[in-house]
């Protein structure tokens, strides 16, 4: 948490909701719950009875075994102190639903608020005071808070008062449970989550000697191909799709699941590889590849699979299109124009004419970065060593040296794949190779440049980092870079007549 979230092109579920079903959020506890003083075991997640083992929690998240043996051991037994725990990951790799279901599994009471949503303190107070105090937002109450806390004192204040009451009441750690929805709370130590920092920025953006007790640090990484098909594997089997098929059929579907799963994945997860922007695109997917076989004559062969897998191919792009397309508004502002070449001098938008005709006015710094999307969408990112550094050339000669037939057939069909799809790519990767590429430059300004304020790129060191950012903002915005995920959406052709008279040197894969 506390990091920007870049626009969503899906549905997901909501941390709230993570939390919500199937046991809801402490802080959403019946009405009645806060008629009576609060227990310990109004703090605890899940329902009498409910209760997963550590097997199954590995299970139900896929990928993600080692991470959750680890937190259970941190911890540690009921009552056992701990040191805080900092879980960090990029978006989407359930930093929230291990958390929140590890606490479920233990038992242990906890708060939970998210930082991303309680952005200031006195936001982020009331809501661990709220739940504490066990008083919902309502309209009843005005949608008012427990109390009032202007300041970290008043905070630390109301936290003991909330803490003394539970703690004072025995009938938690009797085990008698006061709530239809609360659960026997394991230990009488109540943790707070989101004191517990989840976020998707490094630990060292936080680290500073400021005299508090370091956190220790849990790292999520993203999914691999395998850990996404697993998750997919579990959760498409769980759903009602399966009720399509039964005995013998149920072979069949799971052989479809992953053969399915399998052909999808491999051009999604060039793109992303977060489990809310694939999960609805695979769904209907699936459902699409399944058509044929519910039908209960169909018999599986070779034959009849080549011609489901054809027949399903047909589907993939669209729906890739589909999940990723990219909003085609301009910004006013940033308004890319072409001017025809040959003639009349009239301006045109691009998109009007054919690219041979077109004339480039955008400043130079801009057609670097548009070059730089291209190389980064078209290239693989382990290339860009070679490609871009200094010291590349002979390395990579040598390695070409070494590579045999079938490494070299691999690697062309990886670079065929990416000229036919071009690949999404992080932004400092576009960055470093701008830096690469216009760091090489070695002319003055040119007119275009001076007419635009002057970004000079002579020497990529002097362009402001802001600048740059700025000029990547407006060319996200112009459609001529995807901005959900950075993925360059111009043309081999378009990209080289950016480039126009500036270009120095070119790294296109070399079978275009
Ligand atoms: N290993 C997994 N197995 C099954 N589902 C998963 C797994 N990882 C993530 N998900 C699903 O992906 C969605 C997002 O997960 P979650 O909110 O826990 O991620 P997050 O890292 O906290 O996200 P954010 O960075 O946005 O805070 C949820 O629906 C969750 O169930």
């Amino acid at each position: 948490m506390g990091k920007e979230e870049s626009p969503k092109t899906t549905r997901r579920k909501t941390r709230s909701s993570v939390l919500a079903t199937p046991p809801k959020n402490v802080v959403e506890e019946t009405k009645a719950s806060s008629l009576h003083p609060p227990t310990l075991s109004d703090l605890v997640l899940g329902e009498q009875g409910e209760s997963l083992s550590a097997n199954d929690l590995s299970s139900v998240f896929p990928g993600r075994c080692s991470q959750i043996l680890e937190l259970l051991r941190l911890l540690g037994l009921p009552n056992s102190p701990m040191l805080p725990i900092f879980v960090y990951g990029g978006t989407s790799t359930g930093k929230t639903s291990i958390v929140v279901e590890t606490f479920r599994h233990l038992k242990h009471p906890f708060v939970y608020s998210s930082c991303l949503t309680c952005y200031s303190p006195p936001i982020l107070f009331e809501s661990v005071l709220n739940q504490l105090f066990l008083h919902p937002k309502n309209a009843a109450n005005g949608y008012s808070s427990a109390k009032r806390c202007e300041s970290p004192s008043d905070f630390i204040h109301f936290l003991r008062e909330a803490l003394f009451s539970i703690l004072g009441n025995t009938k938690g750690l009797s085990g008698k449970v006061t709530s239809k929805r609360s659960g026997k709370a394991n230990g009488n130590m109540i943790y707070l989550v989101g004191l517990i920092f989840i976020s998707s920025a490094s630990l060292d953006t936080y680290y500073s000697n400021m005299g508090y007790v370091e956190p220790i640090p849990m790292y999520l990484p993203d999914y691999t191909q395998d850990d996404l098909q697993k998750i997919f594997m579990r959760n498409q089997a769980n759903k009602k799709l399966f009720a399509f098929f039964s005995g013998t059929k149920i072979v069949v579907f799971f052989s479809a699941l992953i053969f399915c799963l399998f052909v999808v994945l491999r051009p999604f997860c060039r793109i992303t590889r977060r489990v809310d922007e694939l999960s609805p695109a695979f769904s209907p997917l699936f459902t699409k590849y399944c058509e044929p076989i519910t039908d209960l004559n169909f018999v599986p062969n070779k034959e009849t699979n080549q011609r489901l897998y054809n027949f399903f191919c047909t589907h993939i792009v669209p729906a890739l299109n589909e999940t990723f397309k990219v909003s085609s508004q301009k910004s006013p502002e940033v308004e890319v124009e072409v001017k025809e070449r040959k003639g009349k001098g009239g301006t045109r938008k691009f998109g009007d004419c054919e690219v041979e005709q077109l004339d480039f006015h955008m400043p130079t710094s801009a057609k670097y970065l548009l070059i730089s999307a291209f190389l980064a969408s078209r290239n693989p990112a382990t290339l860009d060593s070679s490609l871009f550094e200094s010291t590349g050339d002979s390395s990579s000669q040598k390695q070409k040296r070494k590579l045999s037939d079938k490494s070299m057939e691999q690697k062309e069909t990886t670079e065929q794949e990416l000229l036919l799809n071009p690949g999404s790519f992080p932004k400092e990767r576009l960055l470093a190779i701008f830096q690469c590429i216009t760091s090489v430059g070695e002319g003055p300004l040119d007119e275009e440049e001076q007419e635009y304020g002057g970004l000079g790129i002579q020497d990529g060191n002097d362009v402001l980092m802001s600048d740059v950012l700025l000029l990547l903002f407006s060319l996200c915005s112009a459609n001529f870079i995807g901005s959900t995920r950075y993925r360059s959406t111009v043309s081999e052709d378009m990209a080289f007549k950016s480039f126009g008279l500036h270009a120095r040197f070119f790294c296109f894969p070399t079978n275009r």
